[in-house]
C-alpha cells in the first residue's frame, strides 16, 4: 500500500494521524471522458471518442469501486469492445500488482508488473494514490479516467451506437432521485465501511459505524416500500449499493468491525441483495476468493496474522421475495 509522489513510489499506509484517527479518501485525479463522438463530457470534461478496442479497463475483482464498472461493462454488452485486466488480490508494498502467480490475469496491454507503473506512464511526475479502477487509452497510451462514478456513466451511454445496447442506468427523469440516494449511500455506506474500518481512534470508529447502520436502516425502510432505490426501475444507484452489500457479511462485518448487524439480518436488504446477485450477468462479476483474500491479507495493520477466514457460508442463490413489489427492469432508450 502506498502512493506516488513526483513519480516516485512511497510505501506508506493511510495517514490517519493527520485527521485525528479519520480515514479521508483522496479525490480521483484523472477525469477525462469518453463520448460517442469525442465531444466533451457532461461537465465539459475533455472528451475522447468511443471506438472499438481503444480502451482497456484495469480493475481489482476485490474492489467495490472497480466492481461497479465491471457490472456496467457486463450489462451494457461492452465485453467485446473494452478489454479488462485484473490485479492480484494482494495489495502489498508495491500496491496492486499483475503477478499471475498471485491470481492476477496479467496486464494484457502494457505488460506492467505493478499498477503504479500505469500512472507514471501517464505522467512521469504523478503525485497521488494509485487506485483501481482505471481506464487506459491505447491510442494516447495513458490512463484517461480513474473515478468509478465517472466510468459507470461513461459505460452507460458512450458506446451505445456501437453495441446497440440502450439500457439506461441513469435515466433523465430519475436523476434527481438517483443523485440524492447516491450521496447518502456513498458517504455513509460505500465509504462508510472504510471510515469505520480504517479508523484508528475509538470515538471516530463509533461515530462512523453508527452512521453506517443508520444509513442501512434508511435503505431497509426504503426497500420495504419500493423494489429499487429509485423506485420501480433498476438504476446505477442499485449497482453502487450492491457492490458494498455483497462484501458486507463476508468482509466488512468482521474485518472492518461493521458488526451491529449483518445484511442477512435485514429482511428487505437481504432479499434485495439476492435479487441483484441473481440478475442475469451480475454473479459472474462477483469473486469471493479475491474479495476475502484482498482485505484480510493486504490490510496487515488491521489483520497482522493475515489469516483469511473460511466463513461465513452464504447462499445467495436461494429465492428472494422482491416480486412482491412492482419492478420494471432497466429503462431502455429506443
Ligand atoms: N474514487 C475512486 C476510489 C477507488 C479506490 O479507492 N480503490 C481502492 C481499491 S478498493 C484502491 O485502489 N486503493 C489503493 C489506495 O488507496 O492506495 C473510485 O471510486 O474510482
Amino acid at each position: 500500500m502506498g502512493l506516488l509522489i513526483e513519480g516516485e513510489w512511497h510505501d506508506q499506509w493511510y495517514d490517519t494521524n493527520k485527521h485525528g484517527g479519520e480515514f479521508v479518501r483522496e479525490s480521483a485525479k484523472l477525469r477525462d471522458w469518453v463520448t460517442a463522438d469525442g465531444g466533451p463530457g457532461p461537465q465539459g470534461q475533455p472528451g475522447l471518442p468511443a471506438v472499438q478496442d481503444r480502451y482497456h479497463l484495469y480493475v481489482s475483482l476485490a474492489c467495490p469501486w472497480a466492481h461497479r464498472t465491471l457490472i456496467l461493462r457486463k450489462l451494457k454488452g461492452l465485453e467485446g469492445l473494452v478489454g479488462v485486466s485484473h490485479t492480484s488480490p494482494l495489495m502489498l508494498d508495491q500496491g496492486w500488482s499483475y503477478h499471475r502467480d498471485e491470481g492476477s490475469s496479467g496486464d494484457a496491454v502494457n505488460g506492467v508488473e505493478y499498477h503504479h507503473r500505469l500512472y507514471t506512464l501517464t505522467d512521469p511526475h504523478y503525485t497521488g494514490r494509485v487506485t483501481v479502477p482505471a481506464l487506459w487509452d491505447k491510442h494516447q497510451e495513458r490512463l484517461v479516467n480513474n473515478e468509478s462514478a465517472d466510468l459507470v456513466r461513461i459505460f452507460n451511454t458512450a458506446f451505445d451506437g456501437l453495441t446497440g445496447n440502450h439500457l439506461d442506468f441513469y435515466p433523465e427523469p430519475l436523476r434527481e432521485a438517483i443523485d440524492a440516494v447516491n450521496a447518502d449511500v456513498y458517504d455513509h455506506i460505500n465509504n462508510g465501511v472504510y471510515k469505520a474500518g480504517f479508523a484508528t481512534d475509538q470515538a471516530v470508529y463509533d461515530k462512523h459505524v453508527i452512521a453506517l447502520f443508520e444509513a442501512l436502516d434508511r435503505m431497509e425502510a426504503r426497500l420495504a416500500e419500493q423494489r429499487y432505490l429509485a423506485g420501480e426501475w433498476l438504476t446505477e444507484a442499485d449497482i453502487r449499493l450492491f457492490t458494498t452489500l455483497i462484501r458486507f457479511d463476508a468482509v466488512y462485518h468482521g474485518h472492518f468491525k461493521c458488526n451491529l448487524r449483518r445484511i442477512e439480518d435485514y429482511p428487505n436488504l437481504s432479499h434485495y441483495l439476492r435479487e441483484l446477485y441473481q440478475w442475469p450477468g451480475v454473479k459472474e462479476t462477483v469473486d469471493f476468493a479475491h474479495i476475502q483474500r484482498h482485505y484480510y491479507y493486504s490490510h496487515d495493520t488491521i489483520n497482522p496474522t493475515r489469516i483469511v477466514p473460511r466463513g461465513p457460508v452464504l447462499d445467495l442463490d436461494r429465492p428472494h421475495d422482491r416480486e412482491r413489489l412492482p419492478g420494471r427492469g432497466v429503462v431502455t432508450n429506443a
